[in-house]
C-alpha cells in the first residue's frame, strides 16, 4: 500500500499499528485486512477457525472508515514518525501544541513507538525522541539567526522537557524523582499540578509545578528522559506490570531562559504572597473575634469594651495588597515575554501520552478470569484508568463536535491535559493504536481497535 499522507488535518487523526508478530513458537497471527474509503481507511479482523482463544464466538469484526493510515508491521518507527510527527512542524513552530497518543494492550508497542527501546537507530528512534532530534535541527537555525545584539543569553531556544506519570488521581513528577503532585482546578478554572508544599524562611511557602528541564542539546535531552525512564520501573515488580497502569506522558515545549525565569518568578512571589495573605486573613479574624460577642438573645453584637483596630486590618490587606501586585507583574512579565519573543515558536508544546493498558477499557475482561487474579488495589486502578479512557474518548467528542462545555473534569487523566487540548487551537492532536497481529491477542486487538474506532468516529467528519 502506497504511504498515505493526510492531506487535511482533522480535530483528530487515529491510526493504527501493527506490531510484528512475536517471535515465540506456536505463535499464529490473525487475519487482518485494510479497505480504504475516501482519504480514510478501516480494518478487518478475524480469528483463524483453529485457535483455542477465549473469545472465540466472536470470529470477526470491521470497523468503520475511520482511520487516517494503518501502520502494517514492516513499517518501522521512522515511517510512523514521518506520517503522524513531522506534519506537526510548522504548527509547533507557529508556537501551537500538538498531541500525540498511544493505546494499545500490554506489550503491543506503546513505549516502543513513543519512547522506542534503541536510541541509537534513528529508524527506531521513538517518536518523542525524534521530534526532540528534528526539534533541536530548527532551532539551532533560529539560533544562529538571532542578531547580534541579542542577548543570547536569556533569548537561545532550547527545549523544555517534562515528563510524568498520571496514576490514579495524581501525577508524579519523573524529573524530579518521582515526586507525586497533586491534580487540582484552581479559582481561575485551570488545572494546577503541584507537588508537595515546601515551608520556607519567613513562613514562604513554595508549591513547585511538575519541573521543566531546559535542555539546549540533544544529548542532555536524551540524558534527562533516560534518567525518568529509569523511575518509571521501581515499586512494582517488573516493568511492564507498573507502565501499563499508568499513564506517561513526555512533554517538549520550546522555551528559553527569559522564559523560564520569568516562569519561576512567578513561583517566587507566589510563594511570598502566601504569607502575607494569611497575616491579612489572622489580623482580620483577630480583630473581630474580639470585636464581636454573643449578646443575650444569642446573636452577635459590636463588644462596648473593644474597638475593632480598621487600620490594622487595613495595613494588612495593604501589605497583602502590595504582593498580589508582585504578583500580577510577574505573571504579566512572562505573557510580555511571549508577545515580544523574536519568534512565535516560543511555548509551541508536543505532547507525548504513552496511555495505561487498553485491558483496563474492557468491562468484560475486569470479570474474566485473569482479573479476577487482581487485588482489590489494582481492581481499584483498572476502573480508574477504565474512566480515565472513557473521560477521554469524551472529551474528544465534546470537543469535535464544538460543543461549549468539555468535560474536562470527568477524571485526573482529562484534567491534567486540559490545557494541551485547549492549547492546540490551531494545532493538531492524532491517536496511534498499537495492536498485536498474535491470535492469543485477538480479544485484545480488537478491544484496542473498537475504541479507536469510536474515537476516530468522535474525532470529526470521516
Ligand atoms: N512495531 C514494533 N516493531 C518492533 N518491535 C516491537 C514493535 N512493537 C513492540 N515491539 C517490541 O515488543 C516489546 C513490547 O513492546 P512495548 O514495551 O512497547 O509494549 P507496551 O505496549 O508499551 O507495553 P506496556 O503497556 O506493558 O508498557 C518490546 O520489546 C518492543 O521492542
Amino acid at each position: 500500500m502506497p504511504p498515505k499522507t493526510a492531506q487535511k488535518l482533522a480535530p483528530f487523526d487515529v491510526y493504527v499499528r501493527w506490531r510484528p508478530l512475536p517471535d515465540e513458537p506456536g505463535t499464529t497471527s490473525i487475519e487482518k485486512s485494510t479497505a480504504e474509503s475516501g482519504d480514510y481507511q478501516s480494518v478487518s479482523i478475524s480469528q483463524p477457525a483453529s485457535s483455542s482463544s477465549s473469545s472465540r464466538g466472536t470470529r470477526s469484526w470491521s470497523s468503520a472508515a475511520s482511520f487516517t493510515r494503518i501502520f502494517e508491521p514492516t513499517d518501522d518507527n521512522k515511517a510512523v514518525f514521518d506520517d503522524v510527527v513531522s506534519q506537526a512542524f510548522p504548527r509547533i513552530l507557529a508556537g501551537k501544541t500538538c498531541n500525540f497518543f498511544a493505546y494499545g494492550h500490554t506489550g503491543s508497542g506503546k513505549t516502543h513507538t513513543i519512547v522506542g527501546y534503541d536510541h541509537s537507530d534513528p529508524s527506531q528512534t521513538g517518536l518523542s525522541l525524534a521530534a526532540a532530534r528534528a526539534l533541536f535541527d530548527k532551532l539551532a537555525q533560529l539560533n544562529e539567526s538571532l542578531p547580534p545584539d541579542a542577548d543570547r543569553e536569556s533569548e537561545r531556544l532550547a527545549v523544555g522537557l517534562r515528563m510524568y506519570e498520571v496514576r490514579k488521581k495524581s501525577a508524579f513528577d519523573l524529573l524530579n524523582g518521582r515526586t507525586e503532585c497533586h491534580v487540582r482546578e484552581g479559582p481561575d478554572g485551570k488545572t494546577h499540578v503541584r507537588g508537595e508544599t515546601e515551608s520556607l524562611e519567613g513562613g514562604k511557602v513554595r508549591v513547585r509545578p511538575i519541573l521543566i528541564k531546559p535542555c539546549f542539546t540533544y544529548d542532555s535531552l536524551l540524558e534527562s528522559l533516560e534518567a525518568g525512564l529509569a523511575l518509571r520501573a521501581t515499586g512494582t515488580s517488573t516493568v511492564h506490570d507498573k507502565s501499563s497502569r499508568t499513564h506517561a506522558v513526555f512533554e517538549l515545549e520550546i522555551v528559553n531562559n527569559a522564559l523560564i525565569n520569568a516562569r519561576d518568578a512567578v513561583i517566587e512571589r507566589h510563594s511570598e504572597l502566601v504569607p502575607h495573605g494569611k497575616h491579612a486573613t489572622d489580623v482580620y479574624l483577630a480583630e473581630n473575634s474580639k470585636g464581636y460577642i454573643v449578646g443575650p438573645d444569642g446573636k452577635y453584637m459590636l463588644n462596648p469594651d473593644y474597638t475593632i483596630d480598621q487600620a490594622r486590618i487595613d495595613a494588612a490587606e495593604a501589605t497583602k495588597r502590595e504582593y498580589e501586585e508582585r504578583l500580577e507583574a510577574a505573571e504579566a512579565h512572562v505573557q510580555q515575554i511571549f508577545a515580544s519573543s523574536r519568534h512565535p515558536c516560543l511555548g509551541g508544546k508536543f505532547v507525548f501520552v504513552d496511555l495505561a493498558g487498553s485491558e483496563y477499557y474492557d468491562q468484560k475482561a475486569s470479570s474474566s478470569a485473569a482479573a479476577s487474579k487482581q487485588t482489590a488495589e489494582e481492581r481499584q486502578e483498572g476502573r480508574q484508568i477504565n474512566s480515565d479512557l472513557f473521560a477521554l474518548k469524551e472529551v474528544i467528542r465534546a470537543r469535535s463536535s464544538g460543543q461549549a462545555r468539555i468535560p474536562f473534569r470527568s477524571s485526573p487523566l482529562t484534567m491534567v491535559l486540559r490545557e494541551h487540548f485547549l492549547g492546540s487551537e490551531g494545532g493538531f492532536s492524532a491517536m496511534i493504536l498499537t495492536v498485536s497481529p498474535a491470535a492469543e491477542q485477538y480479544a485484545a486487538t480488537m478491544n484496542t481497535v473498537k475504541y479507536g474506532n469510536l474515537v476516530g468516529m468522535a474525532g470529526g467528519e470521516k
